[in-house]
């Protein structure tokens, strides 16, 4: 397997143009992520989040642009992807319902991979679950059973779509932190598209929030976790020139420009009095933590 220097990205994304049926849902995207590091993509529904999560494992044909996963283009093979270390925990959770939680750890089982009771010792919980039917797991117990499939491959990289969906407050303040956890141990980089921006920016190490297919606001997550009107207003589409202005006194692009190299140009917009898309006003209940 291709190795790459500590302080390298293990997962680098430039100028991507993705979409379907040759329009454009995601444009001009950039992002890279170290080893060990947590990036949080967050923006309303249809902002493309999930969009980019799959061009990044090799799902849709790129319009233009590029993915480096551990320093080589990726193929256009998604299992080959995946064989050097790409995993994407999907929305739908990706669990077989009708087996057990022990028969769908071991369909998840790879060579060289990581043990059961490996997965166990991060969520102890599925180990006294064994024996129970997946459909009949709670919400948030089915999500720890993706998690534990997911790390079964030891995976370099890691991309969550919506960890939280469906979970109460409570399971999601149990969870992401333990994310944060096994990202730190595993040294395994992670994309984690999410919805709840305070639980999320509060694991992660930088964010990048989308707003209709294009970067409203990029930076490390440490500054953003101070600047939530900022962050808020990157989300809805209404960042203008003085929404830009950082803690660094840094303006326009140079405000965008985070320690991971990220620049979003759709910030650079003033409020434009775009229309929002219908799904929106559901979402900005959600951010809501
Ligand atoms: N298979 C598809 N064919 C055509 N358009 C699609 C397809 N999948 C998604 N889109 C469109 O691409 C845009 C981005 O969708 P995407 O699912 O990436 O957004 P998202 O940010 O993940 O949204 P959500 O939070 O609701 O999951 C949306 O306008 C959506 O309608």
């Amino acid at each position: 397997m291709t190795t790459v220097a500590a302080t390298e990205p293990v997962l680098t994304i430039a100028g991507l143009n993705v979409g379907y049926g040759g329009v454009p849902a995601v444009r001009d995207f950039d992002a890279s992520v170290r080893a060990g590091e947590i990036l949080a993509l967050l923006g309303p529904n249809g902002a493309g989040k999930t969009t980019t999560l799959l061009a990044a494992v090799g799902a849709l044909t790129f319009l233009s642009g590029s993915v480096t996963v551990l320093g080589e283009p990726l193929d256009r093979r998604v299992e080959r992807n995946a064989r050097r270390g790409l995993t994407l925990v999907p929305d739908n959770r990706g669990v077989f319902h009708k087996l057990t939680v022990s028969d769908n750890l071991r369909l998840a089982k790879r060579k060289g991979g990581a043990e059961l009771s490996d997965v166990f010792e991060y969520f102890p919980k599925l180990k006294t679950l064994k024996g129970r039917r997946c459909g009949n797991l709670s919400g948030g117990e089915q999500q720890m059973l993706a998690l534990a499939k997911a790390l079964l491959a030891r995976p370099k990289v890691l991309l969550i779509d919506e960890l939280s969906l469906g979970l109460s407050p409570i399971a999601v303040k149990d969870l992401l932190p333990r994310l944060r956890t096994i990202a730190d141990e595993q040294q395994m980089a992670v994309v984690l598209v999410e919805q709840h921006i305070d639980l999320a920016l509060a694991i992660a190490d930088s964010a990048i929030v989308l707003h209709h297919g294009r970067v409203a606001l990029a930076g490390p997550a440490q500054e953003l976790r101070g600047q939530r009107e900022k962050v808020e207003a990157a989300y809805f589409g209404l960042v203008g020139d003085e929404a830009q202005r950082s803690s660094t006194g840094l303006v326009g692009d140079e405000a965008q420009r985070s320690s991971t190299g990220l620049v979003g140009d759709e910030a650079q917009r003033s409020s434009t009095g775009e229309p929002r898309e219908s799904g929106e006003t559901d979402a900005a209940a959600k951010v809501v933590d």
